[in-house]
């Protein structure tokens, strides 16, 4: 039988692939207009919703960044993260390692210090509320790679306050080997890595991202499957991918839920874990897409939602003390049907 919505939702999870521009709501989106006298070219929350539809990341991408343009001080990134945080928190995530576009904000003239803080400033408050998390610090590939290093040089100060490194925006075109001195300073500040890869982009960006920027998690990775060999290399060095079912059906990468290769690569014994990546844009939160995956296979057990969860919290860079609480909930969770 398929596992009730409301039961997905208090599925304890980490949530690994999140964006916070990404949770941009548009009602948000009119409130900070509003607020900062950002001209929109939208003339209502329903006319932005209308313009959800998307044929690619870069269709998306165009619209996501023309948001953003709200986003203007370190309060409009804590309320942005607070809001985030409260709807993960109902959806059952207990810990969240969130993307931010640094890049995106000081092009536009922002300091990536007071995007930083306001983010910050909302994980004392998710955590005081029982959901733990982190700052992955995010370069965009399609923006020039001194840029990226500069962006790293501006926070190398703080890098105690960041978890990690990511690489995100137009993949196709712009390799992760291009991105490799970046990096390599970033491992030297101490930061964990991640990247985006294999999402539009061919499996040997996922070979680069392992092998050039020593990623530890690959985000997305869909495109894993066409490689055999890297399927392998995957499974055998338990490497995660941070997979976005709803994501990937808006992004038009596969072409229905029904046709998502996750189960698979479940059953092959990679370590995969189910993630939101931009909620506000593709149709829901994690307990969201986890519960459209039980919709579109009715096969989906119970068990396997657990194991999903369960490489959630071990894919995470929580502590062991933390990962150690997170595994006990899932085990509530478990316990009581
Ligand atoms: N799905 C995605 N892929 C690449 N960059 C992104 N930035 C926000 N969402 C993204
Ligand atoms: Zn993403």
């Amino acid at each position: 039988m398929a596992t009730s919505t409301a039961r997905v939702a208090a599925l304890p999870t980490a949530e690994l692939h999140l964006h916070i521009e990404g949770t941009l709501e548009p009602e948000m989106v009119f409130e900070l207009a509003a607020r900062n006298n950002v001209g929109l070219p939208f003339q209502s929350v329903e006319d932005l919703r209308e313009a959800y539809q998307f044929t690619s990341l870069q269709s998306f991408l165009d619209l996501y960044y023309e948001c953003m343009a709200v986003l203007q001080t370190r309060d409009d990134f804590r309320t942005l993260g607070e809001r985030y945080l409260e709807r993960a928190y109902e959806q059952g995530v207990r810990h969240a390692e969130i993307f931010f576009d640094a890049q995106a904000h000081t092009a536009r003239g922002l300091a990536a210090e007071d995007v930083l803080d306001g983010l910050l400033d909302a994980l004392h408050t998710g955590a005081r509320k029982g959901i733990s998390g982190g700052l992955i610090l995010s370069f965009l590939r399609d923006r020039p790679v001194p840029e990226a290093l500069e962006t790293l040089e501006s926070l190398a100060h703080r890098a105690g306050d960041l978890l990690a490194v990511g690489l995100d925006s137009a993949e196709v075109g712009y390799p992760p080997e291009l991105f490799t001195p970046v990096f390599a300073r970033a491992k030297e500040l101490g930061l964990r890595v991640v990247a985006h890869a294999g999402e539009e982009g061919p499996a040997a960006y996922v070979w680069e991202a392992l092998d050039l920027l020593g990623a530890e998690r690959i985000d997305h990775g869909i495109r894993s499957i066409e490689d055999p060999e890297l399927i392998e290399r995957l499974r055998r060095e338990r490497i995660p991918l941070t997979l976005c079912p709803f994501s990937n059906v808006k992004l038009a990468v596969i072409s229905s839920l029904a046709e998502h290769p996750i189960l698979d690569l479940l059953d092959q014994g990679i370590m995969v874990t189910v993630n939101s990546d931009d909620p506000a844009y593709f149709g829901g939160y994690l307990a969201d897409n986890m519960a459209g995956l039980t919709a579109a296979f009715p096969s989906l057990e119970e068990s396997a939602l657990e194991r999903l969860a369960r490489n959630s919290v071990d894919a995470s860079f929580a502590g062991s003390e933390r990962k150690a609480e997170l595994h006990a909930l899932i085990d509530e969770w478990a316990s009581r049907p």
